[in-house]
């Protein structure tokens, strides 16, 4: 089952980063996309076999010390065919070294078209979760569970968002309680449908870094539930601002990082050491550190409390 063998590959990897593979052409190293212009020209061609370039060097660099990445399908998807193809590439690229992928796709229609979505990425053998807003109501959220028990798959909710405007919509309060809590109170309802033997069903939510008192609230409300956490590192969330999506083991949450892994080589903290030829090495070394500050200061005081 999705969450089981999620849940046993980051307690071996003692490791709840997620890696987002967002890539940006203007800041892929120079000396890849000369590799890649070289052999299709500066062209959309040439630009994807940059993206794909760029993704293999990272998953070589981070396969042994991450349980997942994430692909934000935006990125593939602004380069219609081929970057599609570059998309699932880099999925099958993944999987093959052994990790999970999460596909990014944020999808949400009606019933009838959400089995089509179902079946272009759920039904992929290289996806292992993709993300779904719920927001246009239950009945658009239950097409994918019956791909996710034909296939072992998982389904990440949005519940809370991480970004400013998130507490537009998903804060105002109604006579049942806040939207988001609404939300919430559903994805735990139909997490129960699919509960592995870790406790944790393969229906996760997503709940934004950048609202740990929020997290708090949820982690309460959906204990069957593991947390997909973005906003930490570009969008300025912390090593403290996670800690509440953790449940008292340790466990619970996987927390991503696009832009600052995978650009790492660019930031102050990595540019004196590794130049752009490194930028994957720079990445690995981003993704050590944040390990490494997530096992110390909100793993292991967890387990201590137990
Ligand atoms: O579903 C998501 O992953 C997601 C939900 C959310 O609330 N906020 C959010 O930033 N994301 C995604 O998480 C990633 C964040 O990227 P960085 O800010 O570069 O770490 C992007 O792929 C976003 O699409």
């Amino acid at each position: 089952m999705f969450i089981d063998n999620l849940i046993e590959k980051i307690k071996d990897k003692k490791n709840p980063t997620v890696v987002g593979l967002d890539p940006r052409i203007e800041s892929i190293p120079k000396f890849l996309k000369d590799m890649a212009y070289n052999i299709h020209g500066e062209n959309v061609k040439g630009i994807c076999e940059a993206l794909y370039l760029f993704n293999k060097g990272i998953i070589d660099e981070i396969y042994n010390i991450v349980s997942a990445v994430k692909l934000q399908v935006a990125f593939y998807e602004a380069y219609g065919a081929e970057g599609f193809k570059v998309f699932f590439k880099t999925a099958e690229y993944a999987k093959e070294k052994g990790i999970f992928v999460i596909a990014d796709v944020k999808r949400g229609d009606i019933a009838d078209v959400a089995k089509m979505y179902s079946k272009a990425y759920l039904q992929h053998k290289s996806i292992d979760a993709i993300t779904v807003n719920p927001y246009m109501g239950e009945d658009t959220i239950l097409p994918y569970i019956d791909d996710m028990i034909k296939f072992g798959k998982g389904l990440f909710i949005l519940v809370k968002t991480s970004n400013k405007g998130s507490g537009d919509i998903q804060d105002l309060k109604t006579n049942k309680g806040l939207v988001y809590e609404n939300v919430a109170e559903m994805v735990n309802r139909i997490s129960k449908m699919v509960l592995g033997k870790s406790g944790y069903s393969s229906i996760g939510a997503v709940v934004g870094a950048t609202y740990p008192e929020v997290a708090k609230i949820l982690r309460k409300q959906m204990p069957y539930c593991l947390f997909l956490v973005p906003g930490y590192g570009a969008q300025g969330a912390t090593v403290d601002d996670i800690k509440n999506c953790f449940d008292n083991n340790g466990l619970g949450a996987i927390i991503n990082s696009s832009r600052k892994v995978i650009f790492a080589y660019k930031s102050p903290n990595w540019s004196e050491l590794y130049s752009e030829y490194e930028y994957a090495k720079a990445a690995r070394a981003e993704v050590l550190m944040m390990r490494d500050m997530i096992n110390n200061s909100i793993i292991k005081k967890k387990q201590i409390m137990m």
